[in-house]
């Protein structure tokens, strides 16, 4: 029998700023403009049979404030450890950030439901 796998997830929002260099409408992206963001990061593995959880949200929640606290009207672009304030840097950052604490992070995801943008990064499981 395959071994049953179970994604728990979480998620948090957070309203920012920031600039970007790019060629396509270059002019109002390099003025500080600003988005509501959503983030989700599942992390994967199967539930310990003493507790029926893969691990208690409570402690995903509390390792994602910290987070949310150093984005959360921020300018993304002064952010220290967040390379470059777009979807994919943002995706980065988080798992970065969550790497030292939260264990078989499966995938972060980074979405602006306003406009419809996301961006997905998939973690491989380590060996
Ligand atoms: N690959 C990526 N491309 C873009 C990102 C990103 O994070 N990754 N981000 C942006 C911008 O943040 C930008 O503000 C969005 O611009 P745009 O797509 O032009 O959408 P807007 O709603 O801001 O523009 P409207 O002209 O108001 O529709 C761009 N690209
Ligand atoms: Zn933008």
């Amino acid at each position: 029998m395959t071994m049953q796998q179970y994604e728990l997830t979480q998620r948090f929002y957070f309203e920012a700023a920031h600039t970007l260099q790019r060629t396509v409408d270059a002019a109002p992206s390099r003025r500080v403009h600003g988005h509501t963001y959503l983030a989700e990061v599942a992390v994967r593995g199967q539930p310990d049979p003493a507790t029926g959880m893969v691990m208690d949200l409570g402690y995903l929640r509390r390792a994602l404030e910290p987070l949310r606290d150093a984005l959360d009207h921020h300018l993304l672009d002064e952010v220290p450890g967040l390379e470059r304030p777009t979807l994919e840097g943002l995706c980065t950052y988080i798992a970065q950030r969550l790497s030292t604490t939260v264990p078989r992070l499966a995938w972060v995801k980074v979405w602006r439901e306003a406009s419809g943008d996301s961006c997905t990064l998939t973690l491989s499981p380590r060996p």
